[in-house]
Order: structure tokens, then sequence, then C-alpha cells
């Protein structure tokens, strides 16, 4: 099997943290090209640190982060990372997402438009374009943000918890937009406590006390042990 195309990431002795508290330890992991992986673990285990470290906003301390995606990864974080109040529509919260192409102070053109409102109508926040991000019901924002992710055309998606919160439907719609994604042949990683959304994925990862075991097993338990079956 070819490395270089079976593969889109690979972390190699990876080590990170936050000034002296290391949180990542000589963390080896790949994440497999066009498929969806999980990344599960408790509440602090370092899964929002090692999204930043695979799309590459945090550097590592040590070890070495191999790439083989085309694209700058486009990073969604977290809904509960974006502040109420902050004065944007749902449209200039997707047009975000063009900033990587078009620079934050060059008009958008005519295709940038075209690629917001596809993404906006993929996620089906195409309604409430015009209305503040700071107005809408969680599982909305969440689309808003997942929409602002797809409209970076990156073929490396990284989201934090992008089904937290939300109710049955609104997962499910999520996640067959993720298929849709890996069917067109974009590498998914995504963060989750949700153990339905991770046994979905085509593999994990399990973080545990800033170390991993990587699964492909059939599902993550409740309480990951760090382990995982294979
Ligand atoms: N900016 C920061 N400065 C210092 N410590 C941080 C910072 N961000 C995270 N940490 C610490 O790093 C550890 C891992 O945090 P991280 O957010 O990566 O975990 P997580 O698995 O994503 O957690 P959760 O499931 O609660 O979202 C935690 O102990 C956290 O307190």
């Amino acid at each position: 099997m070819n490395h270089r195309t079976s593969v889109a990431v690979a972390l190699h002795r990876v080590t990170a943290g936050y000034g002296p508290r290391t949180v990542l330890r000589e963390i080896d992991a790949s994440v497999p090209a066009r498929r969806v992986t999980a990344l599960v673990g408790p509440n602090g285990s370092g899964k929002s640190t090692l999204l930043g470290v695979v799309s590459g906003v945090h550097a590592p301390v040590s070890g070495t982060v191999e790439r083989f995606h085309r694209e700058r990864p486009a990073l969604v974080v977290q809904r509960s990372a974006v502040p109420d109040t902050l004065p944007v529509t749902v449209r200039e919260t997707v047009a975000m997402g063009r900033w990587a192409h078009r620079g934050l102070w060059r008009r958008l053109t005519a295709d940038d438009r075209a690629v917001v409102a596809t993404c906006m109508a993929r996620l089906d926040i195409a309604d409430l374009a015009d209305r503040p991000l700071g107005a809408l019901s969680g599982g909305q924002r969440q689309r808003a943000l997942l929409a602002q992710g797809l409209a970076q055309q990156s073929d490396l998606l990284l989201l934090d918890e992008p089904t937290t919160g939300l109710d049955t439907a609104a997962q499910r719609a999520i996640l067959d937009v993720l298929a849709d994604l890996r069917a067109e042949g974009v590498t998914v990683v995504f963060a989750t406590h949700d153990a339905e959304a991770a046994r979905w994925a085509d593999h994990r990862l399990h973080l545990r006390d800033g170390r991993l075991a990587i699964g492909t097993g059939p599902e993550p338990t409740a309480a990951p042990s760090g382990s995982t079956a294979g």
C-alpha cells in the first residue's frame, strides 16, 4: 500500500502542551486519508490539543508531523468557543471560510459567494443567512460553523465536537454531510464524546492521560479505557 496515498497525516513521537504543562506524550498515530476518524477520550484528555497539532496551529514540543494532504487544513472549533455576542450574520460566518483563499481585506468574488451559498444549502441553513450568529440555537450554530469549515474547500477537515448537544436528527444530518465529504475524497477527523458518532466513524483514536491507542474496533465505551478493540 502506498503510504503517501493511504495516510493524510502521520504523527511521530509527538509531545505537546501549554508552557510547562505536557498534554500529549510521544504520540505515534496515522490519520487515514479519505476516511472519517473519531478522536475519543475523557474531558481534558487532549483531543482539542491533538486537533490543533494535526491542523498545524499548535506546534509540538518534540516529534514530527508528516503531511500528505494537499490543502491547508480546515479546523472547526467547538461552538462554545464562539462568543454569543460576536456581531456577525450566518452568511458572514460562513464567508470567513473563504478568507484563506481570498485574504481578509479582499472582497469576495462571485465564485466565493457561490461556495458560501452552496455550503449554507448543504447544511440546510440558507434561510438563516441574515440572522446574527448569536441568535441561533446550538444546533443551528453548529451547522453554521461546519458550513464555514466546508467553505474552506480543504481535503482535510478537523472538527471539534461537531455533534455535541444536538438531537438525534441533527446529529444524523451532520454525519450524513461527513459521509458525503468522505465520498468526495475529504479526510475528516472529529473529536467527540458521543459513543454513537464514534462507532459510526471508520477509525478511532483513543486518548487517555496524554497517550494514544489506535483503534478501528467496534466501539468506544462510555468511559474510554485508553486501549481499544482491534
Ligand atoms: N490554552 C491552554 N492553556 C493551558 N492549558 C490548556 C489550554 N488549553 C487546554 N489546556 C489544558 O490541556 C488539557 C487538554 O485540553 P484539551 O482541550 O485538549 O482536552 P479535550 O480532550 O479536548 O477536553 P474536552 O473533552 O473537555 O473538550 C486540559 O488539562 C486543559 O486544561
